[in-house]
């Protein structure tokens, strides 16, 4: 995977490493800082050290990064931050090393320092959400093009400044890395930036040294509770991204109640959006009427604002839940300083967005249409399955897994959407990781029995590429094949080796291999 090491100014700024002790009032130990040391750059992980970084050692789940601060300075890390317990072991170097009780947490206002504070010279977008951070990421950053003239775009699928683009580790890059993005598309000239903000890096202080300009909130569903515990304290870390010093103000998707529970706890002033049709929920924008069109390439809605009146808009992506995200990338681009107009007509057109029911082969008279989706989690299968029934002449086709060391209860619940709301079910493996992966689908297949006991149409491929062929091979034209869970993902995570893999490519490739190979499979 490409590292966020390339992500970085050109020409950063630099900081003297006696002012960072003052600013932050941090305690020196080891060896005391030479008042002509001068940091240009920040860091978490010594495989990332840029000659003239401070390389910042934080208690971790797993390890402490004290135990690589050697590998730091050997890399050129001129200072070392950490805790007390990481001073022990990173004292002996010959470099300052500079201690506070939560190095973590100071890593993000360390790095804006450091880099010159870029956030405040871009209009900063943060979403967040279970679902619809991606896709209303890419929406909102459609309509602040439209109204600046190079714009940054981070998040799941990619780390784009302008039309420079790199793979994204995760959904939200470190703080210090997140720094380093911001201060390069200040470099490059971009005024906006729109990223996705995901609850671990609210949990873990990612985007701590940010105030964003506006911030926003899809919807909370069940996921990583392996992480978060259970549904409040998932709630709790979403909040904290709509918090005084983190932004100045959010826009809330109130179609569930944690929506609704956000806007009655936020300190920051919000604008709430309701986007289920007759739902009957008060909110200040609210889409009256929705058209979903029938066509699998997107609707139209009808949106209200606090003034009463009503605008035309359009979500080029498929279903309810993409309407849900049009209106909400609208309501945040217009809080954003974007005009109304704008916004929805730069909403309506957006690109097609990698893994967000991407179709990847058209229907015609010898092949399926194919999609591939990102819904990994119960609510989003859901959702996705009932987007493209209404294209589906035919049986709708579904090629699903589930991830190992996640959330093991949503497995047979998926397993039940997938029987209740699919035809044919593949059931294969998604990123297995540490996990043995037929103990995974077995889980999953526990659910689909639940609801079909003999199993009919159900198939098992322990390679996900086969599953694809497979599935590709089971359909006629009439039937439409959904791949989901990996949507855009470059790589597939077996027993800790990342192997390059794509469904899209998968299904390019046995489109390219022709319709006569998926007969002969067939057969
Ligand atoms: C659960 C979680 O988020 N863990 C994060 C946490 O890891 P950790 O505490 O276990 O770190 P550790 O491995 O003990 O290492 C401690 C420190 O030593 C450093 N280190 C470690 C080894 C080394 O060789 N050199 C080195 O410098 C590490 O960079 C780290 O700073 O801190 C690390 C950096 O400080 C993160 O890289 C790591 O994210 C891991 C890779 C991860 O997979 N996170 C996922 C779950 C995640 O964040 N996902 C969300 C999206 C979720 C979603 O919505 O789907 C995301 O934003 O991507
Ligand atoms: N507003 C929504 N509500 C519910 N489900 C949605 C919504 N938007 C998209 N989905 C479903 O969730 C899947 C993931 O969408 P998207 O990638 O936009 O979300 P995400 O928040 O970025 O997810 P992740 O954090 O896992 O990357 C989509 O493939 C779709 O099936």
């Amino acid at each position: 995977m490409t590292s966020p090491v390339r992500m970085r100014p050109e020409h950063p700024e630099s900081r003297r490493v006696d002012e960072l002790l003052s600013t932050f009032s941090l305690v020196s130990a080891g060896r005391p800082a030479d008042p002509d040391a001068t940091l240009t750059g920040v860091t978490l992980a010594s495989s990332e050290v840029v000659p003239g970084d401070l390389f910042v050692a934080v208690p971790g789940l797993k390890v402490h990064g004290a135990a690589y601060a050697a590998q730091a300075v050997a890399a050129g890390a001129v200072a070392v931050l950490t805790d007390a317990t990481g001073a022990g072991d990173a004292a002996h170097l010959d470099v300052p090393v500079l201690v506070s009780d939560d190095p973590r947490s100071l890593a993000g206002p360390v790095a804006a320092w450091v880099y010159g504070a870029p956030a405040t010279e871009l209009v900063t977008v943060g979403v967040t959400g279970t679902n619809g951070k991606t896709t209303t990421t890419y929406f909102l950053d459609a309509a602040l093009r439209a109204a600046h003239a190079l714009t940054a775009v981070l998040g799941t699928v990619e780390l784009r400044v302008g039309e420079e683009a790199i793979e994204s580790p995760r959904t939200t890059v470190e703080a210090p890395a997140l720094q380093a993005i911001l201060a390069l598309a200040r470099e490059r000239g971009a005024t906006a930036v729109a990223m996705e903000v995901s609850s671990h890096a609210l949990a873990l202080g990612r985007v701590r040294g940010l105030t964003f300009d506006v911030v926003g909130f899809t919807n909370l569903q069940r996921d990583h509770l392996d992480f978060h515990g259970d549904m409040d304290g998932y709630f709790r870390d979403k909040a904290r991204l709509f918090a005084s010093g983190q932004a100045r103000r959010g826009v809330v998707v109130v179609d569930d109640e944690w929506g609704r529970r956000l806007v009655a706890q936020s300190p920051i002033p919000v604008e709430s959006v309701s986007t289920h049709v007759g739902a009957d929920v008060a909110a200040d924008w609210t889409v009256v009427a929705a058209d979903i069109g029938l066509d699998g390439v997107g609707s139209s809605f009808v949106l209200r604002g606090p003034d009463g009146a009503e605008h035309d808009a359009a979500s080029p992506l498929p279903g309810l839940v993409n309407v849900s995200n049009a209106a909400l990338a609208i309501v945040l681009a217009h809080a954003a300083g974007v005009d109304l107009d704008v916004a929805i007509d730069a909403v309506a057109h957006a690109h097609e967005i990698p893994g967000r029911m991407e179709r990847v082969i058209e229907r015609d008279e010898r092949w399926p249409l194919a999609l591939v989706d990102y819904a990994h989690t119960p609510d989003a299968l859901v959702l996705a399955l009932e987007a493209v029934r209404p294209i589906t002449p035919g049986r709708l086709v579904l090629v699903f897994g589930s991830d190992g060391d996640r959330d093991q209860g949503k497995r047979p619940i998926m397993g039940e959407i997938a029987a209740r709301l699919a035809d044919v079910i593949v059931v294969t493996d998604e990123n297995p990781r540490s996990e043995r992966p037929e103990v995974i689908r077995s889980a999953i297949l526990d659910g689909v029995r639940a609801i079909r006991p003999d199993l009919t149409d159900v198939h098992e491929a322990t390679s996900r590429a086969q599953a694809i062929r497979d599935a590709l091979s089971l359909a006629t034209a009439q039937d439409t094949v959904i791949i989901t869970g990996k949507g855009h993902e470059p790589t597939q995570e077996i027993a800790g080796v990342f192997h390059r893999y794509n469904d899209r490519d998968v299904l390019q490739a046995a489109y390219a291999a022709g319709p006569d190979q998926r007969a002969e499979q067939h057969a």
